[in-house]
Formats: structure tokens, C-alpha cells, sequence
């Protein structure tokens, strides 16, 4: 808040009509005590009045009881007046003197729990009962009249409406800020309102013919995917926790890259619920790997691509253990993002100036994805691994020797894997860990090339090898079977199967169709 003190303007008279009551009584106390007279609605002034505070009830200022089971209590002229004269303009002053009506200083309201209704399952009347009328016209009277009125949404200010009354009121900067923290709060309840009824309340259940966010500052960054770029942290309250919300527990502030770097890898590892870690550079993985416990599965990540793994940002799908932490001696790393940590693990990692250590909320991916385009956004449910062609029991052998034990887990853990590399995505496994992976090609054979080459004639033979689409023509899939790799799973469906899968069966290559893609941009 502002030190300026222009504009500072005296509290005297105060209306408090709160949903949320917790710290009420020592804010009206604390209003009481510096001589402020206080108006109140119903259970707010009840509240208060319990404490010993006098007020002024609603109904007193009105004349008019609270009427229609609350619907109707402070939409009244001597109410909305007393928020919304201009008090600069002698006109204003005027009329309210005429008409009787004492102006406003400060309003303190906060909202129908809307949001935490329709989230407990309520039904539709229910909700519709929460959707607060009288506050947000309330809150935009203030808001609008910042020039003469403060107005207070959050609880976590009262503190500041103690401190300003004894400083002699709030200073113009100051209800400007709490004015527009005041819109903001209207337009997320709004927003959360508008969501609601164009779904429950129509029959466009899936796509509705609004779609709002409401996005609130979290964080400026040092700056963007590059050095001349600005850019910030903004978080949707109303989407699930997720690494927009992960605190830091050591280390510099992350930046742009770090963010999108770490989100891909948050979704890798917890794509897996076995002990994972995914070491990602660019938004592709240079290793993925499960293991016995987190310090193997890195080990075995690490393993992969040593060389692109220096500068990465590592997620880890369960706490990290010391065990690992001491394993990133050595290996330059941005950023690590786990659900927690052993204490000895954050203990290695404070040595580490250059690590952000992350302690995500737990995996509860968003059910929508969106992504912009030009002049607006498309919006698409989230590819997960519950599709039923993840499920090996739903593939389909097209050729070859079917798989068993290790080599089927290989398989299985090699589509799962490939779901987090940018297409054509072609990626390599042995032992629970990718050995070569060969991303973000706009043709497959290159990808299946890179893949190869990352893996190197040893690794690659004896693999098995995840494709993220159907292969076009067999060119891609020959440079696996040069390579030796023993068993591929595809999606099929391309319109030239039947020759990919005749080389493959040439060959002797086991190949088995999914029917499910994982094209990821
Ligand atoms: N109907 C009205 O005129 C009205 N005026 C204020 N409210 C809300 O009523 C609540 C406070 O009421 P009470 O003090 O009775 O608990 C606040 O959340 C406030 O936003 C109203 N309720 C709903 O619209």
C-alpha cells in the first residue's frame, strides 16, 4: 500500500455486511474503539453485537425489513447513495442532505460462498440460492466511488482498515488499489457464476457457449522464453492446484523456461505410479525411467542422455530421498519438482545456488487444456492414460511372437513415456528407461533416426520402441528393425498397415497396435 498521504480521507461511518465472518469482531472492535459508527446487515451486525459493538442494523437505516429469505436487504437508495456520492461534488453532498442520507466511508463485504456450494454437490436451487445479489452491487457502488469510499473484499485486509483509520483514513492511492482488488474479486464471482449457469442451467453441458478465466498475478518473472521478453505468473483459481502453485523451497525465483520445462515434466513422471523421475530441456524429455525407488529411477533417467540432461529440470513422482539429492552432484540442473522431500534431501540441495527445489500440490491435472491461437483460444480435453489404449489387455498383436514379462513391461512403459515427447515421437526403452528418444521431427524416419542415434548401435539393440502415431509407410519403421529393435507399439490406422506390418513380420519384429494416438505439441 501506498506511504502517500493524499488524499487521505477520514472513517467515520462504515458498513460491514459479510458472509465470512472470521476476524469481524475485532475489526468492528477495532472500528468501535476509534469512534466509527458501524452499519450492518443481519447475521454480520448479530455478530458484532454479541461482542458488546453497537450498530446500526440495515433495516434502521432503511425503514424496510430484510425481505424474500435475504434476497433483498441492502438494495436501497439509502444505502447505494450513501456508497455512491461523489463527496468532491457539492451537487452530491447536496442531494444527500436533502434527501437525509449520511454518506459511506468504508465498506467491508465479502461474498455467498457460491464457488464451495456448487463444489459440495449442491443442487441447482441450492446454488442458485448462493449466487449474492446485494454484496457485489454493493462492491461496485464502492468500488466505482473509490474518490470517496474505501472498499475492503478480503479478509486478509482488515489488518490495513485497522491501520488506516488510526493513520487518519485511507489515502487516494490506497482505495484505488482496493478498489480495483475489489473488481477483480466481482469479476471471479461473476465469472464462477456465468460458468455455472451455461452448463447447469442449459443443455450445453459439454461446451458451453461461455467459457471465462479469472486469473490473478501471482508472480512477475525476470522476464520470458527469452531476455527481451516480459512475462508473469497469473493462477486460475478456479482449476485445480497444480505447479502454478508449487511452493519453492530453495533457490532463485524460477523463470518462464523453468515453468514450462517443469510442467512437462510433472506430467511425464506422474504418468507413472511406480517410483518415476522425467529429466526434461525444452519441453522433450532427454530420460525417463521408473525404478525400485526414486534414486534408481534417476539413475537410470540420467543414464539416457547424460549430455542433454546438463541444465534440465528433473520431476520426481514421489519424495525425493537423500539418496538422490547426492546423485545431482555434478549434473547441472535448473529446477526439481517432487511432491516433497526428505530433510536430508533439502539439506544436499541448499548447498546448490543454482537449483529451484519445488514441492508441488499433488498430480490433479485440469480436465481442459487450452491453447491460444490467434484471435482466440481451442480448448480440448486432456489426453490422459486412462484411454483404453494404454491398457496392453486392449492391443491388438499384428505381428510377431507376442510379449511376456520384462520385454511386455518395456512395451507398456515405452507408450506410456512417448505420451511426454513432441511429435513424430519416436522413443527407444530397455529396463524401465528410455535409451533413445527422437523428438519433434516433421517427418517419423527422422524421428526414428535420432531416436536410434541418441540410443547408439548397443542400447538400441534388443530395445523395444514407442511411436506416437502410425507410421505412413514402412521407411520409419525400418530403421528400427535395422537397428534391432525386437517389439514396437503403434497406433495403426494408417492406410498403408498392411505394408508397414508386412515388413515388420519380414523382419520378425513383434508389432502391436494400440488404436489410441498421443500426438503432444
Ligand atoms: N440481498 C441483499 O440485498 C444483500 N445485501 C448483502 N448481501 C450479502 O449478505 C451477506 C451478509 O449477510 P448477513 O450479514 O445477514 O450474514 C454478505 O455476503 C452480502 O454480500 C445480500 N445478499 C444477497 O444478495
Amino acid at each position: 500500500m501506498s506511504t502517500s498521504t493524499e488524499g487521505r480521507r477520514p472513517v467515520k461511518r462504515a458498513l460491514l455486511s459479510v458472509w465470512y465472518k472470521d476476524g469481524i469482531v475485532e475489526l468492528a472492535q477495532a472500528l468501535h474503539a476509534a469512534g466509527v459508527e458501524i452499519v450492518s446487515t443481519g447475521s454480520t451486525a448479530s455478530t458484532v453485537e454479541k461482542a458488546g459493538v453497537p450498530v446500526t442494523r440495515v433495516e434502521e437505516l432503511t425503514g424496510f425489513p430484510e425481505i424474500l429469505s435475504d434476497r433483498v436487504k441492502t438494495l436501497h437508495p439509502k444505502v447505494h447513495a450513501g456508497l455512491l456520492a461523489d463527496l468532491r461534488l457539492d451537487g452530491h453532498v447536496q442531494e444527500l442532505a436533502e434527501l437525509g442520507i449520511e454518506p459511506f466511508d468504508l465498506l467491508v463485504s465479502n461474498l455467498y460462498p457460491f464457488t464451495e456450494t456448487v463444489a459440495s454437490g449442491a443442487g441447482v436451487e441450492d446454488c442458485i440460492a448462493k449466487i449474492d445479489i446485494g454484496g457485489p452491487a454493493m462492491v461496485r457502488s464502492a468500488a466505482k466511488n473509490h474518490a470517496s469510499v474505501a472498499v475492503v473484499t478480503s479478509v486478509d485486509a482488515y489488518g490495513l482498515i485497522a491501520e488506516a483509520v488510526k493513520a487518519g483514513g485511507f489515502t487516494l492511492a490506497e482505495r484505488k488499489v482496493l478498489a480495483a482488488r475489489a473488481f477483480a474479486d466481482i469479476a471471479e464471482y461473476d465469472v464462477a457464476v456465468a460458468r455455472w449457469t451455461a452448463t447447469a442451467l442449459t443443455e450445453n453441458a459439454q461446451w458451453p457457449a461461455f467459457e471465462g478465466l479469472a486469473l490473478k498475478l501471482e508472480n512477475t518473472l525476470r522476464y520470458g522464453e527469452n531476455p527481451h521478453q516480459q512475462a508473469a505468473l497469473y493462477v486460475d483459481a478456479a482449476a485445480p492446484a497444480g505447479l502454478a502453485q508449487a511452493e519453492l523451497l530453495h533457490g532463485i525465483e524460477m523463470s518462464f523456461n523453468n515453468y514450462v520445462d517443469a510442467d512437462a515434466a510433472w506430467r511425464s513422471a506422474n504418468d507413472f505410479t511406480e517410483p518415476c523421475v522425467a529429466i526434461i530441456k525444452h519441453a522433450n524429455p532427454c530420460g525417463i525411467a521408473v525404478g525400485a525407488d526414486v534414486a534408481e529411477a534417476h539413475r537410470k533417467a540420467h543414464a539416457c542422455d547424460p549430455l542433454s540432461a546438463y541444465g534440465g529440470v528433473i520431476a520426481v513422482n514421489q519424495e525425493v530421498t537423500v539418496e538422490l539429492a547426492k546423485q545431482l552432484d555434478g549434473i547441472l540442473t535448473e529446477a526439481i519438482v517432487a511432491p516433497s522431500y526428505q530433510q536430508e534431501a533439502l539439506e544436499v540441495f541448499r548447498a546448490k545456488k543454482k537449483l529451484r527445489v519445488l514441492a508441488a500440490p499433488a498430480w490433479n491435472p485440469a480436465p481442459a487444456e487450452i491453447k491460444q491461437v490467434s484471435g482466440g483460444v481451442l480448448v480440448q480435453s486432456a489426453d490422459r492414460v486412462d484411454a483404453s489404449g494404454d491398457d496392453p489387455a486392449n492391443w491388438t498383436l499384428a505381428t510377431g511372437e507376442a510379449l511376456t514379462g520384462a520385454d511386455l513391461a518395456d512395451l507398456v512403459f515405452a507408450w506410456r513415456a512417448v505420451r511426454g515427447v513432441k511429435s513424430n515421437a519416436i522413443l527407444l526403452a530397455k529396463d524401465g528407461a528410455t535409451v533413445g528418444v527422437g523428438m519433434g521431427q516433421v517427418n517419423r524416419v527422422d524421428s526414428a533416426h535420432l531416436a536410434v542415434n541418441r540410443a547408439g548401435a548397443e542400447r538400441a539393440e534388443g530395445s523395444v520402441a514407442a511411436s506416437d502415431a502410425f507410421f505412413p509407410f514402412p521407411d520409419g519403421l525400418q530403421v528400427l528393425i535395422d537397428a534391432g529393435v525386437k517389439a514396437v507399439a503403434q497406433p495403426g490406422g494408417s492406410i498403408r498397415d498392411a505394408e508397414v506390418i508386412e515388413a515388420a513380420a519380414k523382419a520378425g519384429l513383434t508389432v502391436y497396435l494400440t488404436g489410441t494416438r498421443h500426438f503432444y505439441h
